[in-house]
């Protein structure tokens, strides 16, 4: 599918009028009529941002005659694997469509990767959806073989002993438990078993295993029954819940671009479909929507994954009694403040930055005072030289790259300024949140020098930066420069002003920024959770029950500790209560230590965990490989 500027021309000039242009464009959206024929073929239409599925689907119903006595829904596919979402009728196809990533929307030929779709989905009479079509293309590749294999026209792939769940290896060792997850995952089966425990390995392709197919065939069995699935986890959560009328909660933990993110939005996916019956819930459409808005303040590109979360995420969905989803709550942590204002070799600030300054248009950047990104030292840190030791020598080095490959700034901030619309950020508070980003770039370049070579008070070397900070946040530029030089104290009852050391002033530069931001991204989630109906107000008069997700980040003691030593205590009975146990402890020492309280967790009675494993499954397998040589 893909959507084109119906207004020609491309050029960049924009202003404020190429936002309007996009408002009226035509966009021409590929229908495929799934079940109605069989394939590959898809019915582009033209439609525009504010064209609902119900007139969508009317214009596929005129251009390719289809029977009128039958009742239609759009389903809109998104990547890996055809986790499909129903439509309801007013939402609008377009709005989706510019959330999906630029790749999604260039015309690729049908070779693979078009993973982003609208599906013309046929009613049942009992409102059940009718799945076929191109979607049971996508399921042949695992539904053939597994039929093939049942008809014994393929070898068994068991056939050495292939667990499915690792406390079942007859000998538990390094080599039959390495040997049996390859096994798998060369089957594609990326999911395997440690008892309750999910172990995960990131594929790093598409694999047709989350569609409502499989949201239906997991729902209601018992861990263990059916193949081991992300969904499967969800299920049991879901249904624990239910009968126990208990809150439950699903740990994911893994390393740095191992895939916590993507099983995240699988399970929330799944939790809100199981009560949904296939429909899009207004829920499950925000915690989405909420998506782009926490990647672009959340996520920056690492050594290990362009898009990497640098902070934890608890989302909690919650429901009533009967099992309905009442709204959900998204609590963030651990923000990883220090990349705001140092980024190591290779790695970029916050997305946000970037889209800012590569999608605004001239007069929102002059508005904005606006720069180039080399020219602000928060952004410019990621040179090919691995250390540029000052910022004052910055003229020397030449900038390495601002974006990262396959990357659209420009369609990001666009995306970017559609999931702020979706969540409830009107125009004004976005116009405000953008002179805040400008305001903390412009702050980080402020350097200081000292008064005189006798006294030890400061002065700021660039003082030209101070009103620029000052217009954008809003604030005196007195105010700002005494908070940027000297520091309030009180001594037996006097209040004292003290002068910053040179050494100190711009560690104070530094943790004002972080502030800031850390403040901005705090304010953010607030909003989400605003729209997300956060009913904790109505918890006194009705029962609410919960399913947390934790996500959490950056578990780097698997870089540590060796994989195979990890993989042996996974496999160990005992030792996953004890792994549970270690993994809130250790998130309540962190959080503890910010300060906040581990409220979310206290009241949690049953643990779901997921783990996901190495962000290279080539490399996971190379001791295996080494010893086969
Ligand atoms: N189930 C999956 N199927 C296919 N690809 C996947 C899957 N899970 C993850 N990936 C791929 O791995 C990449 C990294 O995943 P993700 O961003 O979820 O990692 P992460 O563990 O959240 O990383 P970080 O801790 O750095 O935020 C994704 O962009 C995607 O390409």
């Amino acid at each position: 599918m893909s959507a084109r500027d119906g207004g020609g021309g491309g050029g960049g000039g924009g202003t404020l009028g190429r936002r309007q242009r996009f408002e009226n464009s035509e966009f021409t959206v590929r229908i495929y009529p799934g079940a109605l024929a069989e394939g590959t073929i898809y019915c582009p239409i033209s439609a525009r941002k504010t064209t609902t599925a119900a007139e969508a689907i009317e214009r596929v119903i005129d251009r390719l005659q289809l029977d009128r006595t039958k009742c239609y829904v759009l389903a809109e596919v998104k990547e890996f694997g055809g986790e499909e979402w129903i439509l309801n009728p007013c939402d609008c196809p377009v709005q989706r469509m510019m959330l999906w990533p630029r790749v999604a929307l260039e015309q690729r030929p049908l070779s693979g990767g078009e993973d982003y779709r609208f599906l013309l989905r046929l009613k049942n009479l009992d409102g059940s959806i009718h799945y076929g079509g191109s979607l049971a293309m996508w399921l042949q590749v695992t539904e053939e073989r597994r039929r093939m294999v049942e008809r014994g026209l393929l070898p068994q792939p068991h056939a050495q002993g292939d667990y499915a769940d690792l406390c079942c290896l007859p000998e538990l060792n390094e080599r039959s438990l390495l040997d049996n997850l390859r096994s798998r995952f060369r089957q594609e089966q990326i999911y395997t078993y440690v008892g309750s425990i999910l172990i995960v390995i990131n594929p790093f392709k598409f694999l047709p295993i989350y569609n409502p197919k499989y949201v239906k065939m997991y729902d209601n069995h018992t861990l263990g029954e059916l193949e081991p699935h992300i969904y499967a986890v969800a299920d049991v959560a879901y249904h624990a819940m239910l009968q126990r009328q208990s809150n439950q909660c699903i740990v994911i933990s893994g390393e740095s671009g191992s895939g916590k993110t993507q099983s995240t939005n699988f399970l929330i996916h799944h939790l809100t479909a199981l009560s949904q019956k296939g429909y899009a819930s207004g829920v499950e459409q925000i915690i989405l929507g909420a998506g782009p808005v926490l990647e672009a303040f959340g996520n920056a590109k690492t050594a290990h994954n362009n898009n990497s979360s640098r902070f934890g995420k608890f989302i909690q969905v919650n429901y009533q009694e009967s099992g309905t989803v009442r709204g959900a709550y998204v609590e963030k942590y651990l923000l990883e403040k220090s990349r705001l204002v140092y980024q190591e070799h290779n790695e970029r600030n916050y997305h946000v930055f970037y889209y800012l300054l590569a999608g605004t248009s001239e007069d929102e950047r002059s508005a904005f005072h606006l720069m180039k990104p080399e020219e602000y030292h928060y952004l410019s840190q990621m040179t090919k030289k691995p250390h540029r030791s000052h910022w004052d020598s910055y003229g020397d080095s030449e900038p390495d790259c601002f974006t990262v490959e396959g990357e659209d700034l420009k369609h990001d901030f666009e995306r970017l300024q559609l999931a702020m619309e979706m969540v409830g950020f009107l125009p004004t508070t976005r116009k405000q949140i953008f002179s805040l980003l400008s305001a903390i770039l412009h702050l980080g370049n402020i350097r200081y020098k000292r008064k005189t070579y006798r006294d030890d008070s400061i002065d700021i070397y660039n003082p030209e930066v101070l009103p620029i900070v000052s217009e954008l946040l809003e604030v005196k530029e007195e105010m700002l420069f005494e908070a940027l030089t000297t520091r309030k104290t009180v001594t037996v009852g006097e209040k004292l002003i003290v002068p910053y050391k040179l050494s100190e002033a711009g560690t104070v530069r530094d943790s004002m920024a972080k502030s800031l931001y850390s403040a901005l991204f705090d304010w953010i989630v607030f909003r989400i959770n605003h729209a997300l109906l956060n009913i904790k107000d109505l918890e006194e008069t009705t029962k609410i029950l919960s399913i947390g997700v934790l996500d959490i980040f950056g578990f780097e003691d698997y870089e540590n500790n060796s994989f195979e030593q990890f993989c042996i205590n996974f496999a160990n009975e005992r030792l996953q209560h004890y792994f549970n146990q270690h993994i809130f402890k250790l998130e309540q020492e962190e959080y503890r230590a910010e300060g906040i309280s581990w409220s979310n967790i206290d009241y949690i009675d049953n643990t779901g965990c997921i783990s996901l494993i190495s962000r290279k499954p080539t490399a996971l397998f190379h001791l295996l490989d080494e010893e086969c040589k």
